[in-house]
């Protein structure tokens, strides 16, 4: 009930007592009680419902919010408001945009610990990870604030003093769906890029972390976009149908499952829309014997464990030299033993529960058939139940590390999204090649190695969207991040996704007579 005590029933981001409570929240306290989506620059009870959803915070399994699905005529109003802003916003200049983004990112950067805290309760993630995932977010903000301006077109002369020149333009309104992994920062992936080219934009954000959205909503208010510019329309299934549905919605950009993925593009195939998809993933992160091992096992913990490895990147596949496979196993082993499990709002927790209690089941199921295909569970892999009572009902497990693994295993195929290291091992770069490739997935890879030719060998020829070299898990927003294969294709972050919410006019301009074969003789 604490919203409603601070609050008095209209609590804003930016009533500094409210920023400083959020902060200094503890777990087991935070309700949500004020309507969760926003339209025309305000957060609004929706105007007709197809159902409900309960959000929970899963260090203690408490249900913090019951979300209103929103149904097709609040779509529509969302819809409308985001055209009405989408006509002011796209006639400003590149550096007005970025005036406006900037001073989003500001108050992001200020208000960081806040977001943080209130990402932290509604997904789980330890408050040390859900900060940086703040600062990756006001980073991208800044980032495409400062490309907004350079958006620029080309001159080109031609024949008898005639030229053309072409413009970048925005698409329209744009729509976001988002998963429950990085909620904050894929709204700002996702809108950051889309606003910056003059687009408006609806975001839905998975009904499992319906919260954070809204804080980035109030921001942009705040720092000036037009009301209706960026939208929030909260719902699971059927409210992403409506949206992508829409006739008015110029593009769909998507990061969930490849089940839903495959839903989105036939939707927009309908409606001939440009789509981004950011899919699933089941990562090789390739360890070579002349690796520099402290670095390797380090950057196996990230490609695992961040975000109680609920990380669509996540290496999940960690292929080893054959003469270090021992010493490396042992290492991590006793590099994971170490992770501290419990509540996230601690400021020495490194894991903290995962998203909800049939994930954990699901994730625990992936374990339970591993073992029955011949993988052996070296550490963790149970259910955990922390000290401090309460925390009785919340979703953790401790991080598990198979062996004994082979290519064929479902542990070794299919993403779980939880955090499950299956360790292989391998001979030679050919081979390990061959096995790595063999996914239908391609979102990121990963090499440790002190040869930098074999570094750079490898990495082109590995079947990803994203390699990393003596490295995991690492995402400047500098850098373009997307899929090969299933898991996805478009890119999100990088110059280059200025393209992907963007679209070419060519205009030709006539300096002389017009020459036509059908004029009068
Ligand atoms: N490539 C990337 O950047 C990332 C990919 N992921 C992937 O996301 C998955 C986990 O996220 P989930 O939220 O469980 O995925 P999901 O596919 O179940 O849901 C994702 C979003 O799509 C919406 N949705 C579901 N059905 C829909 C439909 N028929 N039409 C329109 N919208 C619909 C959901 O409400 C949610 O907002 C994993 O497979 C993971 O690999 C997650 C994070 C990043």
């Amino acid at each position: 009930m604490f919203l409603c005590a601070v609050g008095a029933g209209v609590t804003s981001l930016f009533r500094t007592p409210w920023i400083a409570a959020v902060a200094a929240m503890s777990t087991g306290t935070f309700v949500q009680l004020e309507p969760l989506n926003y339209r025309d620059g305000a957060r609004v009870e929706p105007a007709d419902s197809c159902g409900t959803e309960k959000a929970f915070e899963p260090a203690t399994g408490r249900v913090i919010a019951t979300l209103q699905c929103s149904g097709e005529k609040e779509v529509s109003l969302a819809v409308k408001n985001a055209k009405a802003a989408f006509k002011v916003w796209s006639k400003k200049s590149g550096m007005e945009r970025c005036e406006v983004l900037l001073e989003a990112a500001r108050m992001i950067k200020e208000q960081k610990d806040a977001i943080a805290t209130m990402e932290t309760i509604n997904n789980g993630k330890s408050i040390f990870e859900a900060r940086l995932d703040v600062d990756t977010s006001w980073q991208c903000l800044e980032y495409y604030a400062g490309l907004a301006a350079s958006m620029a077109g080309e001159h080109v002369q031609l024949p008898g003093g005639s030229f053309g020149y072409t413009r970048r333009e925005p698409l329209g309104v744009c729509v976001g769906i988002g998963a429950w992994n990085y909620p904050f920062q894929i709204a700002c992936w996702k809108s950051a890029p889309a606003l910056a080219c003059g687009n408006a934009m609806i975001f839905k954000p998975s009904p499992f972390t319906p919260v954070s959205a809204l804080l980035l909503a109030e921001i942009y208010t705040k720092a000036g976009v037009p009301p209706g510019l960026f939208n929030v329309v909260q719902g699971g299934a059927a409210t992403g149908q409506f949206l992508c549905q829409h006739p008015d919605v110029a593009k769909v950009s998507f990061t969930g499952s490849v089940p839903t993925g495959v839903k989105i593009m036939e939707m927009s195939a309908k409606g001939i829309k440009p789509v981004t998809l950011e899919l699933g993933g089941k990562s090789p992160l390739i360890i070579f014997s002349d690796c520099d091992l402290e670095n390797a096992v380090k950057g196996a913990l990230l490609a695992n464990f961040l975000s109680q490895g609920q990380v669509c990147c996540n290496g999940t596949r960690v292929f080893v030299q054959q003469e270090i496979v021992d010493k490396f196993t042992e290492e991590v082993v006793k590099q994971t033993k170490k992770i501290k499990i419990g509540d996230p709002l601690l400021e020495d927790t490194r894991m903290g529960p995962l998203i909800n209690g049939p994930h954990l089941e699901r994730v625990c199921g992936f374990i339970k058939l591993a073992k029955e295909q011949g993988a052996t569970v070296l550490y963790g892999g149970e259910q955990y139940v922390p000290t401090d009572p309460k925390l009785k009902f919340g979703y953790y497990m401790t991080p598990c590390i198979l062996t004994n693994c082979s290519d064929g295993m479902t542990c070794v195929r299919e993403e779980i999204f939880g955090p499950v290291m299956s360790i292989l091992s391998f001979e030679t770069e050919a081979e390990v090649l061959e096995r790595a490739n063999d996914t239908t997935f391609g979102l990121a890879a990963g090499i440790f190695t002190r040869d930098i030719q074999r570094a750079h060998r490898v990495a082109a020829e590995l079947q990803a969207g994203t390699c990393y070299i003596n490295n995991y898990n690492v995402s400047p927003v500098e850098l373009p991040f997307g899929g090969y294969k299933k898991s996805g294709f478009g890119r999100e972050n990088g110059r280059v996704t200025l393209e992907y919410y963007s679209q070419l006019k060519t205009v030709y301009v006539e300096m002389g007579n017009v020459e036509s074969p059908f004029e009068s003789q």
